[in-house]
């Protein structure tokens, strides 16, 4: 079709990936949409995270936001959890508890509603539960919530993609000006994560620092996640388990550190002594892409030369909670591109 819109989502991390994938289906026989990224999976942020569905260093995005975008995605690994994709993808429901030995208690949580019999943990049980991690808490939740193993989720959405005909390239993108002036693009999204902070010049755009470890601990199916600004946390996957972890601010350090694995390893066995017998399958260390706030808006870009322009829709800054959003967030810039005023195909794949 001659007239087929041109649209170029840059970035195949989980964000980047949710959005090519709704925006294909979306203007399927309407558009073409084309993947640019330097990496893709197994090398994405998304591949070595929890994938715990949970809002988590997020910045100050308010909270009505957080709720829709994260909402959203939590209907959709209910979905997949449900259909039976749940099992190749690697979706668990599993209990999980929030705690905090803030002296302020834990607020109550803007999600609580979202997730499945999210109840305040009394006093009794927070102080067995003190004794037993070798913490003092004031307050938590448990509840019921999704993992979403990143290196099933992320091989599904990108053959997803393929399937319904996304084209992808593997390239860095230096400039948005070197799309707009080489090829005909009527939309840009742009999924860069921390590359925003060159690519959209964004100078709020940081990373924070995560160390993890993965273990063999196949007697573990609870997520224990203590949000104290010095505590550990255990996220059980289908395949391992995950024992983090640290939140280090501006630190570009993609190497595992000895003290950081000792952080690790000592705070999760006190709270878990059995994980004392589990073999360590590999430590890894990611950098979140941090903001202020998640930047999810249209900008209409103008290259240095004024010779072209080109809709650009920002998506990124999804700090240490971009599995928990990647759904929400496709969704709202599709909601955003309709104001572009493209016809919807009839023959659309959702
Ligand atoms: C230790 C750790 C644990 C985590 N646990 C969880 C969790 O349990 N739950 C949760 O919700 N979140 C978690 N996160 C956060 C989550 O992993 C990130 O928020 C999410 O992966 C960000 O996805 P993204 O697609 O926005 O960015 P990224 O995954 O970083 O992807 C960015 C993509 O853009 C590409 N790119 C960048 N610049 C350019 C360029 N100039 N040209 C072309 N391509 C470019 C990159 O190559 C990459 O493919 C965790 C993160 C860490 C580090």
């Amino acid at each position: 079709m001659g007239n087929m819109k041109q649209i170029v989502v840059i970035g195949a991390g989980v964000s980047g990936l949710s959005v090519a994938v709704q925006l294909a289906e979306h203007y399927y026989n309407v558009a073409n949409v084309t993947l640019i990224s330097e990496n893709v999976s197994p090398n994405t942020t998304g591949d070595g995270s929890a994938g715990l569905w949970g809002p988590y260093y997020c910045g100050n995005t308010p909270d009505h936001k957080i709720v829709k975008w994260s909402s959203e995605t939590h209907t959709f690994f209910h979905q997949l959890w449900k259909n039976g994709l749940g099992g190749k993808i690697g979706v668990c429901l599993q209990p999980c508890m929030r705690l905090t030995t803030d002296p302020n208690g834990y607020p109550e949580p803007a999600w609580k509603e979202i997730v499945f019999g999210c109840q305040k943990i009394q006093e009794p049980e927070l102080k067995r539960l003190s004794n037993e991690h070798g913490r003092s808490y004031t307050g938590g939740y448990h509840f019921a919530t999704f993992t979403c193993e990143p290196s099933g989720l992320l091989p599904y959405l990108f053959n997803r993609f393929i399937a319904v005909g996304g084209k992808f390239v593997a390239s860095k993108v230096r400039n948005f000006d070197e799309i707009i002036l080489n090829r005909p693009v009527d939309l840009i999204v742009n999924c860069s994560g921390l590359g925003s902070l060159e690519l959209a010049s964004d100078k709020a755009v940081l990373p924070i620092r995560g160390q993890v470890a993965r273990v063999s601990a196949p007697w573990i199916y609870e997520v224990i996640l203590d949000d104290s600004d010095d505590g550990n946390y255990i996220i059980p996957n289908c395949e391992t388990v995950i024992l983090g972890g640290t939140h280090q601010m501006n630190d570009f350090n993609r190497n595992v550190k000895r003290d950081d694995s000792r952080f690790i390893f000592d705070g999760c066995e006190r709270m878990l002594p059995s994980l004392r017998n589990a073999s360590v399958t590999n430590e890894w260390v990611g950098l979140r892409p941090g903001r202020d706030s998640v930047r999810l808006e249209m900008e209409h870009y103008r290259s240095d030369d004024q010779k072209g322009s080109v809709p650009i829709i920002h998506n990124y800054g999804h700090g240490g909670c971009g599995v928990t959003l990647c759904w929400g967030c496709a969704k709202e810039v599709v909601e955003i591109s309709s104001t572009l005023g493209w016809s919807k195909s009839s023959t659309s794949k959702l």
